[in-house]
């Protein structure tokens, strides 16, 4: 990724060594912290977490189980309160949910008496009230079309398969057009075709929409695929950003192309040492 390195010291961001222009940072985590309480005491999850994740990046987060992922997911998302440090989209600090973040969960949590379009027109009724009734019920259409629910608009959610309800709220989420997209290990229900199928259409979107992108995944392969850049958390508690790996690979990118790629098992290697140790 290219870096425009001259901006004043003031207006730029720093991690791991490299120095990014304010003007390009999407999010920006700063010395984030979070405490849980617990009947034995306090529980230090997160301490001293700085990460900035760049305008149109795709981010994938591996870390092991419990380390608290979903932790500093759902503060970004302003549905966890941050404990210490701050949380800015554009360089505003956040102070809640908004629909600038769109957030898609393992499971899709729809309404289940809803059908599919309904499903996707309740976020965008929510954000785009002086849109005709048209114009929002196009907007749900486009989405759903786009994660090929073409012929089930009017399923209702407790009708459709599990990954055809992960398309519905993929395609809710995109729908409400938010400047981030935060996932929570999206495909981990799903079976391996499905979970490709999904890729490929979220990568798709991405591309299109031109949104930033923050994905938890326990799956090495599905975190460099995806991903311009991997991000490892350390271990809790206390758990902080303790790599982070680049993925070079052009796009758009083929799984045939990065699985034949010469720089594939390095990455990959990096990536299990890191989780290993
Ligand atoms: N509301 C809470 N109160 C107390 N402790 C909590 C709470 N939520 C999470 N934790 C603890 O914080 C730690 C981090 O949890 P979190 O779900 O963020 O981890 P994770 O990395 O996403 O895990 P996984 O990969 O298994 O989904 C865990 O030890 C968890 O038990």
């Amino acid at each position: 990724m290219e870096m425009v390195v001259e901006v004043s010291k003031q207006a730029q961001g720093h991690e791991n060594g490299v120095v990014y222009p304010s003007d390009n940072i999407m999010l920006d985590l700063h010395d984030l912290k979070k405490v849980y309480p617990t009947p034995k005491g306090d529980y230090v999850v997160l301490e001293h977490l700085n990460l900035q994740i760049l305008k149109e990046e795709f981010v994938t987060i591996i870390g092991h189980s419990g380390c608290g992922k979903t932790t500093m997911l759902s503060m970004i998302a302003g549905l966890n309160p941050i404990s210490d440090g701050r949380i800015s989209v554009l360089g505003n600090p956040i102070k809640g949910p908004g629909p600038d973040r769109g957030v898609i969960f393992q499971a899709p949590s729809l309404m289940p008496w809803m059908t599919a379009l309904q499903n996707v027109k309740l976020g965008v009724n929510q954000v785009f009230p002086h849109a005709s009734k048209s114009q929002r019920k196009d907007i749900a259409m486009y989405y759903l079309d786009k994660v090929g629910l073409e012929g089930a608009f009017h399923k209702k959610a407790n009708e459709l398969s599990q990954g055809m309800q992960q398309r519905v709220g993929i395609a809710r989420a995109f729908a409400i057009k938010p400047k981030v997209l935060l996932l929570d290990e999206p495909f981990g229900m799903l079976d391996s075709l499905t979970r490709g199928e999904l890729q490929d259409i979220l990568i798709e979107i991405w591309n299109k929409e031109k949104i930033t992108a923050v994905m938890i995944t326990h799956d090495v392969d599905e975190a460099i695929f995806l991903a311009d850049r991997v991000v490892m958390m350390t271990s809790g508690p206390r758990a902080k950003i303790g790599d982070v790996l680049s993925i070079d690979f052009e796009r758009p990118r083929t799984r045939k192309s990065v699985l034949e790629h010469d720089d594939y098992y390095k990455y990959r290697k990096h990536l299990i040492d890191f989780l290993e140790h």
